[in-house]
C-alpha cells in the first residue's frame, strides 16, 4: 500500500493534542520502536514547543499555583548548601498536531528550497560543501544579533518561531537539515563543551558547523583535527560522544531545559525531560551518553522514580562508561558525581571525585576555548573546598576529614592534577587567586596527617619509605596499635613535587608555597606537551 510519507503514524496523531506527560512519552515510545530513523526536526519541534510554553510566558502564579519558595541553609554556615529550585504546579498546554506539523512542514521547506543538492552531484554521502551550505542556511536565518547564552535557544521550535538558536542549537539543526535532505552519514560528535558533525564513508570525515564561546572566530566547515591535536579539552583528545540518530534524540531531550527562572523550575518540563531520558536510558540509547546520565541522575536525586536505581548509581554508571568507551579523557562525569556528593555533605567522597576529575585533565593542555572547564575547577578548588573545610573545621570530631590522610591526598592528587594540565600550556592556570584558597585548605591538616602521607615524585622509590607489613599478613594480636596503611601519592606535576618539603613541614611557609604555586615556568617547549 502507499508508503506512510507522513512524519506520525495515524495512531500517533491520535495522541494529539498532548496534554500530559504520559501521551509525550508514548509517542516517544511509539516512535523509538518503529523507526531506525527518527525524524530529528519532529521531536525537536514538540519538545520545544512544550518547553518554551510551559517556561517562557509564565507568571509566577500567587496561591495554591505554585510552591513556597524553599531555601535549605546548613545551619552551620551562612552559604546555603543547594537551593533545590521552586517547582511549580502548572497546567500542561495542549499541543496540536496541526500547529507542530505547520513548524515541520516549514523546516523541510526551508532546507529543501536553499539546498539544491544536485548541486552536489546528489552523491550518496554527504560532502563537506553539502554539510556546509546546510550550517550556512542555518545561519543565516538566524536573528543578527541576540543574547546567545540565554535559555530555551536550543530547538528547532526556538529557530522556527524566532529564529534563534544557541551553539548546540545550530549543530542539531544542521544535522535535522542534512536528514531532510536524505543524508543520513551526517551525525552529531559532542564534546563536553562543543559540537560538531561526522559524515562521509565510515563517518571518517568531521566539521565544525556551529561557533564556541565568546569573541572565537568559527570555524565552521573545518574539520576538527587542528582542535584535536592541540590537546585541547573542548575536543576530548579525539574522544566525543558520535551519536546515532537515537544517541541525538537522546542528546535534544537532555538539552530540554526546565528553567523559568534562577531558581523556578518548571515541575511538568522537568518530569517529561525525566520520563523521557527513562524511555531512552530503556531502550540503551544513554549507554555511551556520560552527560546524560548525569542529567538523569541530576533529575533522579531532586526527584526519585519508584523503582528506579539511586542516582548515585547513574553518577558511578556515567563515569564507568568515560573510562571504558572514552579513555577516561571526560571530566564532567565526576564533577557531576563530586557535585552530588559535596550537596549531600559526602565530603570525603566529594574530594575523591573531585581529584579524580583532576586526573582526567592532567593530559590536556590549557587552551583559551577551554574555560569553561577552568571555571569548574575554580569554582571547587576556591569555593566547594574552603567550604569543606570551615564545615569540617568546626566539628573536632576525631572522624573529621581533617584528620584523615587519605583526604590529604586526594586534595594534592586534585592540585597535581591542574598543576600538570598548565604544563606544556600556552596559557597559565594557577595564579595568586589560587595559591590563598590552597595554603588555607592544606594549613587545616595537622603536620601528623599530612605527614602521613607517602609522597613520591619520581621513579625511584623512596630511600626512606617504611617498609608495611605485606598486604593480607594479620597484624600481631597483641599489636598495641590498628596497623593503618600509610596512603600514597605520586606527584606527577613538577610544582606539586617541588612543594613535597613544603607540604610535609611542620609549620606550613605560607610564602614560599605561594611562590611554588603561581612560578610562571619559564619557556614552555614550543608551548605545548609533545608525546
Ligand atoms: F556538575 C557538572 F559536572 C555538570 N552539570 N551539568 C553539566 N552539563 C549540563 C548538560 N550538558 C550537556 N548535556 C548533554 N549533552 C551535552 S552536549 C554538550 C556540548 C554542546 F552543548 F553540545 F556543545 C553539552 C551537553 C553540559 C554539561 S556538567
Amino acid at each position: 500500500g502507499k508508503r506512510n510519507m507522513d512524519a506520525l503514524s495515524e495512531e500517533e496523531k491520535r495522541l494529539f493534542p498532548l496534554k500530559t506527560v504520559t501521551s509525550v512519552v508514548s509517542l516517544f515510545e511509539s516512535i523509538l520502536k518503529r523507526t531506525t530513523e527518527p525524524d530529528l526536526a519532529l521531536l525537536s519541534i514538540i519538545v520545544g514547543c512544550i518547553e518554551n510554553t510551559l517556561t517562557c510566558n509564565q507568571q509566577i502564579l500567587s496561591g495554591a499555583k505554585s510552591t513556597v519558595l524553599t531555601t535549605t541553609v546548613d545551619e552551620t554556615s551562612e552559604k546555603p548548601l543547594a537551593i533545590p529550585p521552586v517547582r511549580k504546579e502548572d497546567d500542561f498546554p495542549e499541543i496540536e498536531w496541526p500547529i507542530v506539523e505547520a513548524l515541520y512542514v516549514k523546516f523541510r521547506a526551508v532546507i529543501k528550497s536553499s539546498v539544491d543538492v544536485t548541486q552536489y552531484g546528489c552523491p550518496e554521502f554527504a560532502t563537506r560543501e553539502l554539510v556546509k551550505r546546510v550550517s550556512d542556511v542555518i545561519w543565516n536565518t538566524l536573528t543578527r544579533s541576540y543574547y546567545k547564552d540565554r535559555a530555551h535557544l536550543q530547538s528547532l521550535y526556538s529557530y522556527l518561531t524566532g529564529n534563534k538558536l544557541d551553539c548546540f542549537g545550530v549543530a542539531l539543526a544542521v544535522v535535522a537539515g542534512c536528514q531532510v535532505l536524505g543524508f543520513n552519514d551526517v551525525h552529531l560528535a559532542l564534546s563536553e563543551d562543543h559540537a560538531w558533525v561526522i559524515f562521509g564513508l565510515e563517518g571518517k570525515e568531521t566539521a565544525e558547523v556551529t561557533w564556541h564561546g565568546k569573541g572565537n572566530e568559527d570555524k565552521r566547515g573545518q574539520p576538527v583535527d587542528a582542535g584535536i591535536q592541540a590537546r585541547s579539552w573542548l575536543y576530548v583528545s579525539g574522544n566525543p560522544v558520535i551519536c546515532s540518530r537515537f544517541t541525538e534524540v537522546a542528546s535534544l531531550v537532555s538539552s530540554i531545559n526546565p528553567s523559568i527562572t534562577a531558581t523556578t523550575d518548571s515541575l511538568e518540563v522537568a518530569s517529561m525531560q525525566q520520563s523521557l531520558l527513562w524511555v531512552l536510558y530503556d531502550t540503551g540509547h544513554l549507554t555511551r551518553y556520560p552527560m546524560a546520565l548525569g542529567n538523569l541522575a541530576d533529575l533522579e536525586e531532586l526527584s526519585p522514580t519508584p523503582g528506579r536505581c539511586h542516582c548515585g548509581q547513574l553518577f558511578s554508571q556515567a563515569i564507568e562508561v568515560a573510562r571504558r568507551c572514552y579513555g577516561n579523557s571526560h571530566v564532567y562525569p565526576y564533577t557531576y558525581q563530586g557535585g552530588y556528593f559535596y550537596r549531600n555533605r559526602m565530603y570525603k567522597e566529594a574530594l575523591e571525585s573531585w581529584a579524580n576529575a583532576a586526573d582526567a585533565i592532567r593530559s590536556y593542555n590549557y587552551s583559551r576555548e577551554d574555560e569553561e572547564i577552568y571555571k569548574e575547577f575554580l569554582e571547587i578548588a576556591n569555593e566547594l573546598i574552603p567550604f569543606v573545610m570551615k564545615v569540617e573545621g568546626s566539628g573536632h570530631s576525631a572522624r573529621s576529614i581533617l584528620k584523615d590522610s587519605e583526604c590529604f591526598a586526594h586534595l594534592l592528587r586534585f592540585y597535581d592534577g591542574i598543576c600538570q594540565w598548565e604544563e606544556g600550556s600556552c596559557t597559565p592556570v594557577l595564579h595568586i587567586g589560587w595559591a590563598k584558597p590552597l595554603v588555607n585548605t592544606i594549613s587545616k591538616f595537622d603536620s601528623q596527617v599530612r605527614r602521613h602521607v607517602v609522597i613520591s615524585c619520581s621513579e625511584v622509590a623512596e630511600e626512606d619509605t617504611p617498609v608495611t607489613k605485606p598486604p593480607g599478613t594479620a597484624a600481631s594480636t597483641d599489636s598495641p596499635v590498628k596497623i593503618v596503611n600509610k596512603p600514597k601519592l605520586y606527584l606527577r606535576s613538577h610544582k606539586m613535587a617541588g612543594l613535597k618539603d613544603l607540604l610535609l613541614s611542620e609549620k606550613l611557609n605560607t610564602h614560599a608555597i605561594s611562590l611554588q604555586l603561581t612560578a610562571q615556568s619559564q619557556v614552555q617547549l614550543g608551548g605545548r606537551k609533545l608525546r
